[in-house]
Order: structure tokens, then sequence, then C-alpha cells
């Protein structure tokens, strides 16, 4: 959904190093759309999400969002170009805090925060295990 070029309805989102820090340009289009010329909120989310997952998947570690809070400070257009950015806040054992804001030029349209907690590779490999059952079973 955020990243991955497979996806007809993912955000194909292209994300670059910049010291600590994560950054990426996205453009919101048609298919994100919440209000009419506005973005969705979830859709906004969403590439938070991933951005965050860039930030620790840079650091070396495998973790999952555990909470996720976003902050909308103004309407989200689209077909502009907004900046993202990501870094790390703290961590603290297995925790990750993150913040990570939207731009516009030098306007915050949106920032968000989240606590990711740090997982091994069984996390990913058990659920699709699940996964795979439950498909076969139905
Ligand atoms: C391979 C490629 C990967 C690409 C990923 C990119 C995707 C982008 C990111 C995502 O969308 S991830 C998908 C959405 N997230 C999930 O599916 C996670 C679902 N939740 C879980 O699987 C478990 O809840 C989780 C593994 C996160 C934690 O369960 P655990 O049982 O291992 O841990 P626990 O509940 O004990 O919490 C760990 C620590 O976090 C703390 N904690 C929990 N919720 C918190 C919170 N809301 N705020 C602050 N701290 C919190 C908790 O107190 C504890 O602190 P201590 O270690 O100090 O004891």
């Amino acid at each position: 959904m955020g990243c991955g070029p497979d996806n007809p309805h993912g955000h194909h989102l292209q994300v670059r190093r910049d010291g600590q820090d994560v950054v990426a340009e996205h453009v919101f289009d048609e298919r994100h759309v919440g209000a009419p010329g506005i973005a969705h909120g979830g859709a906004v989310a969403t590439v938070i999400d991933d951005l965050f997952g860039f930030l620790l998947y840079g650091m070396g570690s495998l973790g999952v969002t555990r909470s996720l809070q976003m902050d909308y400070r103004a309407p989200v257009l689209l077909g502009r170009n907004y900046i993202l950015r990501a870094r790390l806040v703290e961590r603290d054992g297995r925790k990750m805090h993150t913040a990570a804001t939207v731009a516009h030029e030098t306007n915050f349209v949106a920032t968000a925060r989240a606590v990711f907690v740090a997982v091994d590779l069984g996390h990913f490999t058990e659920a699709l295990s699940s996964a795979d059952r439950d498909r076969s079973s139905r």
C-alpha cells in the first residue's frame, strides 16, 4: 500500500535519507480523495506510517506500528507536491518513538507521532502462515 511498485492502488512512495531523517516527496491524486479536492486523512496516515517503516528499516530495525497519532492542521490538497519528513525521537528498549511532518513550502499541514515496537522476522512469517491457513480453509 505504501511503497511497493506492483499495487495499482498504492502510493509508490520513494524515500531517501537526509542525515538522520528520511524524506519523500509525494503528490496525492484522485485515488486518495476524501472530500472533493482533499486527500483522505487515512491516505495521509498511510504514507506517514510507511515513511516510519523506511526510517526503521534504515536503522536496521524490524518494527511494527503500535500507535499512530495524526494531527491534521490544514487540508492536504490533491495534485500538490508535499515534503514528508520523519525522524527517530527516542529509542526505549523495543519501543521506538518517531515523529513526522507533511509540508508544502513552509506550511506544515500535518504532523504525526508514533510508537513502533521492534519485532523479529517470526512476527511476519507467522502472520503469513496464519493467513495462508485461513485462505485454504475457506
Ligand atoms: C518486512 C517489511 C516490513 C514493512 C513494514 C512497513 C509497514 C508500515 C508499518 C505498518 O503498517 S505495521 C502494521 C500495523 N501494525 C501491526 O500490525 C502491529 C500489531 N500489533 C502487534 O503485533 C503487537 O501489539 C506488537 C508486536 C506491536 C507488540 O506486542 P508485544 O506483545 O510484543 O509487546 P507489548 O504489548 O508488551 O508492548 C511492547 C512495549 O510497548 C509498550 N507499548 C504498547 N503500546 C504502547 C503505546 N501505545 N505507547 C507507548 N508504549 C506502548 C508496552 O508497554 C511495552 O513496553 P515495555 O517493553 O517497556 O514493557
